[in-house]
Formats: structure tokens, sequence, C-alpha cells
């Protein structure tokens, strides 16, 4: 997908909403688990409530690799059914030697189709460059995460006393650009939000950590929307698990629906 494509995309739907599917055996309503694939009934019915709302989808390749050869199949079967105008995200993490990183390039993009894929920087250009070459296919690079270990390292000062964040965010700037990369900024970073989208103005950037992990969407979109939206603003349980009773997939598409009618509100300010 284009970066022209999802910037109309979010027009069309007033979303800037990614539903991430995070789906797990034991958090599914149970009487699921008789189905032949539970996990593809369960995230079928998230799609078909969530859909109107939702711009981008973002598996979290774990909660499938957990499962074996089946949840490769639920993966694949998921990725399929969803419409080619939504943006796909392999939540996948990857990063080895370029030789290496090439075959998870091959594996994500042309195997399974997805459009992005979500990267760890620390192994440095040649490992993060083999996914850049597929054309309309995207890199979306771990910058400053939401979570409590972000602390370890990311914010790290270097000899010119920038954190390491912004090393990754400058030094990546010679690897890809606006049409093929984005970062990964978690919502729990509203500290540093201001300062990177100076640092970027134009990437679009991944924001998990609505919802279940506390980020405040207001927050994040007052300082991170730019004209074309630029922000994929990411939930996963605090819409798929909303209700775990037989109304989940109706519970989840009005927590989708609320989330995007706020989105909509931030879009009509710009
Ligand atoms: O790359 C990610 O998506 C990611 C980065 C990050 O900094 N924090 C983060 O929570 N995530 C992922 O985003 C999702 C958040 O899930 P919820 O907290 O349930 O909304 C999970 O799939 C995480 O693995």
């Amino acid at each position: 997908m284009t970066y022209e494509q999802l910037a109309g995309q979010i027009r069309e739907k007033s979303s800037y909403l990614c539903v991430g599917l995070d789906t797990a055996l034991d958090k599914i309503p149970q009487y699921l688990l008789k189905e032949k694939d539970p996990v593809f009934e369960f995230n079928k019915q998230i799609i078909d409530a969530t859909i109107d709302y939702a711009v981008a989808y973002k598996p979290n390749i774990a909660f499938y690799e957990a499962l074996g050869p089946s949840g490769w199949e639920s993966l694949q079967k998921t990725i399929d059914y969803l419409p080619k105008e939504v943006f796909t995200i392999a939540d996948a993490k990857r990063g080895d030697i370029g030789n290496t990183s090439n075959m998870y390039a091959k594996a994500f993009f042309e195997n399974m189709h997805f459009d992005s894929i979500t990267v760890a920087p620390y192994m440095g250009s040649d490992s993060v460059e083999p996914f850049l070459t597929f054309k309309d296919k995207w890199v979306i690079l771990l910058a400053l995460t939401s979570n409590t270990g972000a602390q370890d390292f990311q914010f790290e000062e270097l000899a010119n006393q920038k954190p390491l964040y912004q090393k990754v965010i400058e030094q990546s700037q010679n690897w890809g650009n606006y049409e093929n990369m984005m970062y990964v900024i978690g919502a729990t970073r509203n500290e540093q939000f201001e300062h990177i989208r100076k640092l970027i103005p134009n990437h679009f950037l991944l924001v998990p950590g609505v919802g279940a992990q506390g980020g405040s969407l207001k927050d994040i979109s007052k300082i991170g929307l730019n004209n074309n939206g630029g922000l994929l603003v990411n939930s996963s349980r605090g819409i798929i698990y909303a209700s775990t009773e037989k109304d989940f997939a109706h519970v989840a598409g009005q927590k989708a629906k609320e989330l995007q009618e706020e989105m909509k509100i931030y879009l009509n300010e710009l």
C-alpha cells in the first residue's frame, strides 16, 4: 500500500484506528472453541464488527506462532479475509543479518501478503534495509516503546546528550523515507511525543498503548496528527476483549466506533 492510499483511507473513514488482533485461545469466548478454527472465527467476527471504523489491523505474530502450524494457518486466513484497502501490520519485531532479514521480508511480504512489518533497529542498517527493497511495503521501526523496560536502553543518553531512541530515528532517516518507513512510539510516551513529532513531521507513527496500557488518545492525537493523519493508533485488548460473552463482536464494534468518533473530532480540528 502506498502513502497516498493509506492517507486516503484515513480521510475516507475519518479514522486512524488500528485494531490489534492479539487473539489468545484462553481469552476468547469459550463457546468458540468448538469451531474448527476458533482463532479465525473470532478474528472474522471482530473484523466484520470493526471494519467500518478501522484503517489498519495488526495481528501480533506471537499469538499465532504460539499455536504451531494451526496458528500460522489461522493467521493466513485472517490476512486473506481482510479487504485489500485496509493496511495490514505483521507485528513480528524481526531484524537479523541482511541475508536472514531478506527471508523474513519474503515470508511476511511475498508469502503472507502483509503491507508492513515491525522491525527492531538494533542490528543496524543491513538488518533493516532488505525489508525496504519491496515495493509498496513498509518497515515499522521500534523507536520509543510503550513498556516499562523501554527505560533500560531507549532513554540512555549518548555522548552528544541525545537519547538512544533519537539516534535510532535520526540514523534510520538514511535507510528509508516517509513513504516506506514508520516508527513505533508508545502512547505512554506523552512527554517525548512533541519532540519526536518535530524530528519526523511527515512520517506515520504507529502508536500502541491506548486502552489496556492507559495511553490517552486525546493527548497523542493533539500532538501527533499531521495533515495526512500521520498516526495509526492501536488498541488490542481494549477492543477485542471488551466483552468475553456472546456479544463480544458487537461490543468490540462499539469500542472501535467510540474511538473512531473521537478520532473524527481530532481530524476535523486539523
Ligand atoms: O510494536 C508494537 O505494536 C508494540 C510496541 C510497543 O511499544 N508496545 C506495544 O504494546 N506493542 C504491541 O501493541 C499491542 C498492544 O496491545 P494492548 O495493550 O492490548 O492494546 C501488543 O500487540 C504489543 O505487542
